[in-house]
């Protein structure tokens, strides 16, 4: 089944400056992206996974044009490389980020309702009864009543915070939701309950990327999965293929350190 080009991305490359040694005073250049290339297709989840350090959230940072890059990159019809920084509004309705840490993300003196509604705010000329409906069913679509409404952040668990992320990041539609670690300081029983969550939330004509390093969790949620090593994609395919039959060394070694029952194909 072929399914629609919603993102491009060729050769992406990022370079820093970076002292190589303690007392250097010149900074060189450090590659943290190497010529990356991948695909985002309507209706699927593609995983971006590999060690800490490998370039995972740089990646998600130019993606989001909060660090600058070369190559090509275009993300449902805005080419990042003619699009000013920061983006105008209309790229950053259409592209929204979920990061691991949401008590950092999220201001923690505000309600979770004018958290969710803030979006609204920004993108929409929505009326407040309007918006207090959408928030509404928003935060039911990721299994929060309205009894959070006047709650703050530091008032919920880690698994409820990230939910309040994902309803503020889904609820103006965007075409592609970014998450990078999203679920990484969850528990695994709470990961999981928020990654079938999360497929039930891709909608047919719109995109996930998932950043992460955990393959048992990339194989469960993802369509096809990108391994990177080092600021390169080694090794790219279905998430069956990839985790099933890896052909990179490395890619062997992150499956083998997947425990056994995970990595069985049910
Ligand atoms: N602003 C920066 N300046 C210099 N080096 C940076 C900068 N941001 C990231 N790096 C370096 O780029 C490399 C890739 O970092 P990145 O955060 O993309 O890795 P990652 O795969 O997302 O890791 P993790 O899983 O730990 O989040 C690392 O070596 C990091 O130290």
């Amino acid at each position: 089944m072929t399914t629609e080009l919603l993102g491009s991305i060729e050769d992406l490359t990022v370079t820093f400056a970076r002292r190589p040694r303690w007392g250097d005073l010149r900074p060189k250049p450090f590659t943290a992206v190497d010529h990356a290339t991948l695909d985002l297709r309507a209706g699927e989840i593609t995983g971006l996974v590999g060690e800490s350090g490998s370039g995972k959230s740089t990646v998600a940072r130019a993606l989001l044009k909060l660090t600058p890059f070369t190559g090509d990159a275009t993300i449902c019809g805005f080419d990042l490389s003619t699009l000013p920084t920061p983006p105008p509004l209309a790229y950053r309705r259409t592209v929204q980020a979920v990061f691991q840490d949401p008590l950092q993300a999220l201001n923690p003196r505000h309600s979770v309702a004018d958290i969710v509604a803030e979006p609204l705010v920004l993108h929409t000329d929505l009326g407040s009864r309007e918006r207090r409906d959408r928030v509404i069913a928003t935060l039911e679509s990721v299994g929060l009543d309205s009894g959070f409404l006047p709650r703050t952040t530091r008032e919920l668990s880690g698994g409820q915070r990230q939910r309040v992320a994902i309803a503020r990041a889904i609820i103006v539609d965007p075409s592609l939701l970014i998450l990078d670690e999203a679920l990484s300081a969850l528990d695994v029983t709470t990961a999981a309950s928020v990654a079938r969550l999360l497929h039930g939330l891709l909608r047919p004509d719109s995109a996930m990327l998932f950043i992460g390093h955990d393959l048992a969790m990339i194989r469960q949620l993802c369509d096809r999965v990108h391994v990177m090593r080092e600021g390169r994609i080694v090794e790219s395919g279905t998430a069956d293929e990839v985790c099933g039959s890896p052909q990179h060394e490395y890619t062997r070694l992150l499956v083998d350190s997947i425990p056994q029952l995970l990595r069985a194909d049910t």
